[in-house]
Formats: C-alpha cells, sequence, structure tokens
C-alpha cells in the first residue's frame, strides 16, 4: 500500500458584480472571484492538493488560462478530471482537509451542500472532504475583502 499526501493553495481576486462560484456552488455575495474558468478557488485547490499527490505538476499545467476551452469552465469539470488521471494511475482518495480564507460573506451555512456537491463529483463519501473558513483578522488582501485565499490538503493512497 503507498499513502501519499499533496498540498495546494490558490488566490483569487474578488469582484463586484461577479458571481461567487465556492465549492462547487454559488454563493450570494455582492462580489464574485475573477479568473479565467468560475474561479472556484476551493476547487482549485483540491485539483493542486490531489495533482501534487501523485507528482501530477498542478492545475494550470493541465488547463492552462491561456486555452479559450476553459474560459469561463465549471471547476467541477475540471476536479472530475483530475479524480480520472488518479484514479487511471491506481490512486484512491483517501481524505481531504481544505481552508478558506475569506473576510465575507460567511462560509458555514454552505459547507454541507458544498461537501455533498465535490462529494458526488469525486465519488466519495462527504464525510471525507473537511471545509473549514477562516477570516485573517482584517489583515492582507483577504482582510480587505480584495480576494479569497483556500489551502488544502488530501492523503490518496493505491495498493
Ligand atoms: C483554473 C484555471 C483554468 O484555466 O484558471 P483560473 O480560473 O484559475 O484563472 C487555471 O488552471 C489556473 O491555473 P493556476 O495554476 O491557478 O494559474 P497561475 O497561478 O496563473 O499559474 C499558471 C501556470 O503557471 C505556472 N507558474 C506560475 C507562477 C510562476 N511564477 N511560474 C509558473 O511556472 C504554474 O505552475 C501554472 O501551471
Amino acid at each position: 500500500m503507498k499513502i501519499r499526501t499533496g498540498f495546494g493553495y490558490d488566490v483569487h481576486q474578488l469582484r463586484e458584480g461577479l458571481p461567487f462560484w465556492l465549492g462547487g456552488i454559488q454563493v450570494p455575495h455582492t462580489h464574485g472571484a475573477l479568473g479565467h474558468s468560475d474561479a472556484d478557488v476551493l476547487i482549485h485547490v483540491i485539483c493542486d492538493a490531489l495533482l501534487g499527490a501523485a507528482n501530477l505538476r498542478d492545475i494550470g499545467f493541465h488547463f492552462p488560462d491561456t486555452d479559450p476551452q476553459y474560459k469561463g469552465i465549471d471547476s467541477k469539470r475540471l476536479l472530475a478530471e483530475v479524480v480520472r488521471l488518479l484514479r487511471e494511475r491506481g490512486y484512491s482518495i483517501s481524505n481531504i482537509d481544505s481552508t478558506i480564507c475569506l473576510e465575507q460573506p460567511k462560509v458555514n451555512p454552505h459547507i454541507p451542500e458544498m461537501q455533498r456537491v465535490l462529494a458526488e463529483v469525486m465519488g466519495v463519501e462527504t464525510d471525507d472532504i473537511s471545509i473549514k473558513a477562516t477570516t485573517t483578522e482584517k489583515l492582507g488582501f483577504v482582510g480587505r475583502n480584495e480576494g479569497v485565499a483556500a489551502y488544502a490538503s488530501v492523503l490518496i493512497s493505491k495498493s
């Protein structure tokens, strides 16, 4: 049995009037995330953690932000492809832990739905996906509501 860990980190700017996709759902807010795709920072860090665990480079390597086919793409499709890449190499996902760094809005009310949506995309149990949130006490770009950051760590295994 080979057990490997992976880690992901990503940031997106927040802009007024954009849709705020986070954890595979749209979160009601005055601002949304800016990006080439739907800019779902939580999905991106889970993708990077999974790719890193399997030593398959990173999300930008597989889905370049210069490629028109990814313009506005639903990041759940990127996640499904990353899971496919791991599965075809014999890896299974043990568990994921993540933290969203965001001053507002509160993420807690949306976490159960995010877990349900992401578990379905990845073919895992909701209990395998931990999602947490924190402010940065008004410090830095997150504290100034200029952006959203996220971190994820994963454990994958193959027999
Ligand atoms: C999801 C996508 C879909 O197109 O776009 P966004 O919606 O985030 O914009 C991309 O995969 C989002 O890739 P992401 O990796 O977050 O973007 P960037 O931070 O700009 O990095 C793009 C690529 O450049 C590489 N890179 C980045 C910084 C750096 N100093 N040197 C590098 O070689 C990274 O390894 C990555 O492969």
